[in-house]
């Protein structure tokens, strides 16, 4: 696909380790623009292609690309810049650093990358907190010092700050309620609509698929597999 935002070609990882759990992906991608679920059981290897596609693990063999860039071809300093431009990333665990403030946390990837820094407008910060709903004032409490809803919407808050052109969740509705998953998913669509943002969600909640332009079973794209020690 020329106009992809993500591209997986042949890909092929395992983790080192007793009982190893290696994945293949023969052929996957995701355009601009597109959202599309990604459903998978517990332990079916979700988060493990996600760190593949974030380059936080490297792939033994194939291609994951990145906007067009292939992630093989860069070292470990230039993996991480271009996530940080390219990527919002939406941990199952938010990942925030608990005794920053919200300012601070939503603002840290933009350290890493000046280009997603610059098609940053000042105030966006404070405008998303509030598309999201968190309240005035938020953005000087500490981290750590928030509900867990609260915490899960400034995590998405620092994965849109500066349009990045692809956004990865893992998982990001699970701490929520049904109704609070329902208002959680409208404002993230709404975002990555005013953005262009394409977006991967990875869940084993099906509910979620009404809203995504395609839903597709993590065992239709990637091949497992699993050796005892
Ligand atoms: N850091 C790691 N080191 C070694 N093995 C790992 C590591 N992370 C995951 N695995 C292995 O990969 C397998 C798949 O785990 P993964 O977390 O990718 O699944 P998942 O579908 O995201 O699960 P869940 O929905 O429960 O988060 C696990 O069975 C585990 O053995």
């Amino acid at each position: 696909m020329q106009d992809a935002a993500l591209t997986l070609r042949d890909v092929g990882f395992r983790w080192p380790g007793r009982d190893a759990f290696g994945l293949s992906v023969p052929d996957f991608a995701l355009a601009r623009g597109e959202s599309l679920l990604l459903l998978g059981e517990s332990g079916s290897g979700k988060s493990t292609l996600l760190s593949l596609i974030c380059g936080i693990v490297t792939a033994d063999h194939g291609q994951v690309a990145v906007g067009g860039t292939d992630l093989a071809s860069l070292r470990a300093g230039a993996r991480d810049r271009l996530r940080a431009e390219q990527i919002g990333v939406i941990f199952q665990q938010f990942n925030l650093l608990p005794y920053a403030s919200v300012s601070d946390n939503i603002h840290l990837p933009l350290r890493f990358a000046p280009a997603r820094r610059k098609r940053t407008t000042p105030g966006e910060a404070a405008a998303l907190c509030a598309a999201l709903g968190l309240p005035a004032g938020i953005l000087s409490a500490r981290a750590g010092r928030l509900s867990v809803g609260q915490q899960q919407r400034v995590a998405v808050a620092r994965a849109l700050i500066g349009q990045p052109p692809l956004i990865v969740a893992d998982e990001p509705t699970s701490a929520l309620d049904a109704a609070t998953q329902d208002g959680f998913l409208g404002l993230l669509f709404e975002r990555i609509a005013a953005s262009g943002s394409s977006l991967l969600m990875v869940s084993h909640d099906e509910r979620l698929g009404r809203r995504f332009d395609r839903v597709v079973r993590l065992s239709d794209i990637v091949q497992t597999q699993r050796t005892a020690a």
